[in-house]
């Protein structure tokens, strides 16, 4: 004869609720960020990207709304005015920003969200948020080879080329202000090692706020 057991939620993954995170990518232009977040984007339905308002204009083949939301200065100086970006910063000779609204929302329903943003905005971000946060910084395999990535990019001029390379150098030396750093070599690796990151914060104990309640009927006098 069996007796009846009491039911406990098996906890898979998403079984216990759980407070969404924030995953940085930051390395320098053309160290392969977007390459990497487009990956992450289409194979993990459960990270959205946290689109950033720019006033760089729009690459060939990018759309509004979906890599940037592309906007004037004034456009973007009224938005600071009205406290609308969790960050935002100069970056080369253009404004860039995080918009507040749907991450302070969606990281409670447990929603990851995923951020292209360089040092500057991951110091914004760490400083306001730093338990949501997880800071991955790519590096190049060598200068030659990023210089090779920004030109097999084909999407800027040898001018704008140039202004990048010259402050790769600089962007690296923040290399330290990261939790994982990644020399992303060959991409299948490198996006591997993003994976495994994100499946291990994704775990982490002070994430899964659904753990009280679970372990409080574990171990329930009755259980
Ligand atoms: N602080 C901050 N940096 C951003 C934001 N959006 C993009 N960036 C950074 O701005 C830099 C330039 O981005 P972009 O013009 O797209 O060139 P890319 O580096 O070649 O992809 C990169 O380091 C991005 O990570 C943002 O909202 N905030
Ligand atoms: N591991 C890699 N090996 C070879 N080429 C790469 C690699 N990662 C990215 N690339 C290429 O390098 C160029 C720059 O990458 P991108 O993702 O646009 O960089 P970022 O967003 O950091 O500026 C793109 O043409 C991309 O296809």
């Amino acid at each position: 004869m069996t007796t009846a057991q009491p039911t406990i939620a098996v906890p898979d993954s998403d079984a216990l609720h759980r407070r969404g995170l924030m995953f940085i990518l930051s390395s320098p232009s053309g160290a392969g960020k977007t390459t990497v977040s487009r990956m992450l984007l289409e194979r993990d339905a459960r990270l959205r990207m946290s689109v950033s308002v720019t006033t760089r204009p729009p690459r060939p083949g990018e759309i509004d709304g979906r890599d940037y939301i592309f906007t004037s200065q004034p456009g973007f100086d009224h938005m600071v005015e009205e406290g609308e970006f969790l960050e935002w910063a100069q970056v080369f000779d253009n404004s860039y920003g995080t918009p507040k609204a749907e991450v302070k929302a969606g990281l409670k329903d447990g929603k990851d969200y995923l951020f292209d943003i360089d040092w500057q905005g991951t110091q914004q971000l760490y400083q306001k948020m730093q338990a949501d946060v997880v800071r991955v910084f790519l590096l190049p395999p060598s200068i030659d080879e990023l210089r090779r990535r920004l030109t097999s990019r084909g999407t800027d001029s040898a001018e704008v080329i140039a202004a990048r390379m010259e402050r790769a150098k600089a962007e690296i030396s923040h290399w330290d202000g990261y939790d994982y750093v990644i020399v992303n070599d060959d991409i299948d690796v490198c996006f591997a090692k993003v994976t495994q990151i994100l499946a291990a914060e994704r775990m982490r104990r002070a994430r899964q706020t659904g753990l009280i309640p679970f372990v409080r009927e574990l171990t329930a006098p009755d259980a």
